[in-house]
């Protein structure tokens, strides 16, 4: 696949105003995204994912490092470099408030170079696409922030650009619209062969929409894999045991000994362990265990893993993944 974006050795620091400390932002961040795919940019708070996504967009300047899109050096070539980009950043919704969702709509439509006709066209399938018809006359600083945040996304599209950067699209936002809002990202992304990249801490939007993802801890990446092949490494070894019989206590100690990351749950009937396995073959230490009392076991079940549990286990470093 061809590369749109090419991030090489891109470091950034910052300076704290007050105390003079220096934070180093981003450390020596390299990788690629490719014409079409939709990347998921992840890491816990403070990883670096906003400067990183900055520097993408020319907000911010590296300290070090080069970026180039589309082939082009955003540093040499600047405006042509970003002609390719439009971005979505958290709190700096590119609107015009006093003017209404469809106004807005229109004027960034138009903006662009299309006849009237292309402009009520387009305007009307992005109102359709985006739910937001019923609000067209409502101005956007009367909006609430699920609705204004629909706008920015929809005015993004508007741009025509190859890449498409949101950052955090989905946070603050109540269960529902943030429901809504990732039912139409999936539309777009299927529709639309854009080039996108995701930056959020919303699980479900990167399992269900990203191809692949790139995890930055402590300002360096950590892990740079298709989502897909995440989800299968982790799967294969998640297990739900369910017993017949509670365990004792002696065998208790001796799960917690051997698997400090299983977790066991036990009513008045029965009991059950759950436990990801390092290597398949540490199921039999696991049988060991039961084995100990000759415990009833009543059924094995492969868990299913969810995007959270290996986000999670990554960063915390409870499981050791290849560092790329
Ligand atoms: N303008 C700034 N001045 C000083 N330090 C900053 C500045 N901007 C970011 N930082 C620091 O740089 C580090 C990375 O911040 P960044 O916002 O890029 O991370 P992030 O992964 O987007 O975090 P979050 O998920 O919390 O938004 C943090 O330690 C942050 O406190």
């Amino acid at each position: 696949m061809e590369k749109i974006i090419e991030v090489r050795g891109v470091s950034k620091q910052y300076t704290k105003r007050k105390t003079k400390e220096i934070v180093t932002a981003v450390n020596n961040v390299s990788f690629d995204v490719h014409r079409g795919e939709v990347l998921g940019l992840l890491g816990p708070n403070g990883a670096g994912k906003t400067s990183t996504i900055k520097m993408i967009c020319g907000l911010l300047q590296a300290d070090a490092g080069s970026i180039h899109i589309n082939g082009l050096d955003i540093n040499k070539k600047r405006l042509k470099a970003l002609r390719h980009i439009s971005a979505v950043l958290e709190g700096n919704r590119n609107l015009y408030w006093r003017l209404t969702v469809k106004e807005n709509l229109e004027y960034f439509a138009g903006n662009r170079g299309r006849s009237r006709k292309e402009v009520i066209e387009e305007v009307d399938k992005l109102l359709e696409q985006f739910h937001l018809k019923e609000k067209e006359n409502e101005l956007v600083q009367g909006l609430s922030r699920g609705m204004q945040q629909k706008l920015a996304i929809a005015v993004s599209l508007l741009a025509n650009t190859e890449v498409i950067l949101l950052d955090e699209p989905t946070l603050g936002l109540d269960v529902e619209i943030s429901y809504e809002l990732r039912e139409i990202l999936k539309q777009i992304v299927k529709e639309e062969n854009r080039t996108i990249i995701i930056s959020s801490h919303d699980m479900p939007v990167v399992q269900e929409l990203c191809d692949r993802t790139i995890i930055i801890n402590k300002g360096t990446v950590v892990v740079d894999e298709k989502v897909e092949n995440l989800l299968n490494l982790f799967q294969t070894k998640a297990y739900s045991i369910k017993l017949g019989e509670r365990l004792n206590s002696r065998q208790k100690e001796e799960l917690l000994l051997t698997f400090p990351l299983s977790t066991y749950t036990e009513n008045s009937l029965q009991a059950i362990v759950d436990v990801n396995l390092e290597r398949s073959e540490d199921i039999y230490k696991l049988f060991d265990i039961f084995k100990m009392e000759a415990t009833l076991v009543e059924s094995i079940d492969r868990t299913t893993i969810d995007f959270e549990q290996v986000f999670l286990q990554i960063v915390k470093g409870e499981k050791q993944y290849a560092i790329v």
